[in-house]
């Protein structure tokens, strides 16, 4: 069952494309290419203030899972945050309550900070079935879906979003939502959805990220067991 490497989806993306469009403030990204929705005001000033306090507390060198090519092209720092941490769970409630997406197919959230200088070049968020990793990735949980992205501070200079493909470049702005899909309906990745976080260019930034899966979230053990990261909606 979980050992089949299939791109099929129990979380169609109409849905939550209906829920999204239908909440006050969200605005969509015009034409078909890209999936992307964008809420100002989505976290208040407090909300974002305790997040980027709890990210100072554990960041560490970001890796990139599924992506390395020998070159760091991500330089900033990120937070595993803990599924049982209360800011996290705040935050993936209110994601859930917005967009409709399922947290038990969420990867567990994580924040990111980045100093001056600091960026993530061009890249995807999902899996190419090319990758050598791919299988380990998403064997259980499928491919990376929705990219849910929360912007935590203002950013004095640069740090942008930048959707290179469909020309969309989108400013720092705290507690501004973007929601966007990475794989077409037929569950290939989108080309389009490639992007970079530009380099910060004065001050600092801080984001969540949140990824969804086509699947729930969850790995083979050693045995070959599937494991689920068991958080419900
Ligand atoms: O920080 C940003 O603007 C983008 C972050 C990003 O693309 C990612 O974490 O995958
Ligand atoms: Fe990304």
């Amino acid at each position: 069952m979980a050992h089949a490497a299939s791109s099929s989806s129990d979380l169609p993306a109409e849905p939550v494309i209906a829920r999204l469009s239908a909440h006050p403030g969200v605005r969509r990204f015009p034409g078909k290419k890209l999936t992307l929705f964008q809420l100002s005001g989505f976290l208040d000033a407090e909300l974002c203030a305790a997040i980027c306090r709890r990210i100072d507390e554990r960041r560490e060198p970001s890796a990139i899972s599924g992506h390395q090519t020998g070159e760091r092209i991500r330089t900033s720092e990120t937070c595993h945050f803990d599924d049982t941490d209360p800011l996290a769970r705040e935050v993936e409630s209110r994601i859930a309550d917005l967009t409709g997406l399922d947290l038990s197919h969420g990867e567990p959230m994580q924040g990111q900070h980045y100093a001056v200088g600091q960026e993530f070049r061009e890249h995807i968020d999902h899996f190419l079935p090319a990758q050598p990793d791919y299988e380990k990735h998403t064997q259980v949980p499928g491919n990376r879906s929705w990219t849910v992205m929360i912007y935590l501070n203002d950013v004095a200079a640069g740090g942008a979003t930048r959707f290179r493909a469909v020309d969309k470049i989108i400013r720092p702005e705290r507690g501004k939502l973007l929601a966007w899909c990475n794989l077409d309906s037929a569950g290939n990745g989108n080309p389009h959805a490639s992007h970079c976080a530009m380099k910060v260019r004065a001050g600092e930034k801080y984001v969540i990220t949140k990824w969804f899966r086509e699947r729930p979230y969850g790995w083979l053990n050693e045995a070959g067991d599937v494991v689920l990261r068991g958080r419900g909606t």
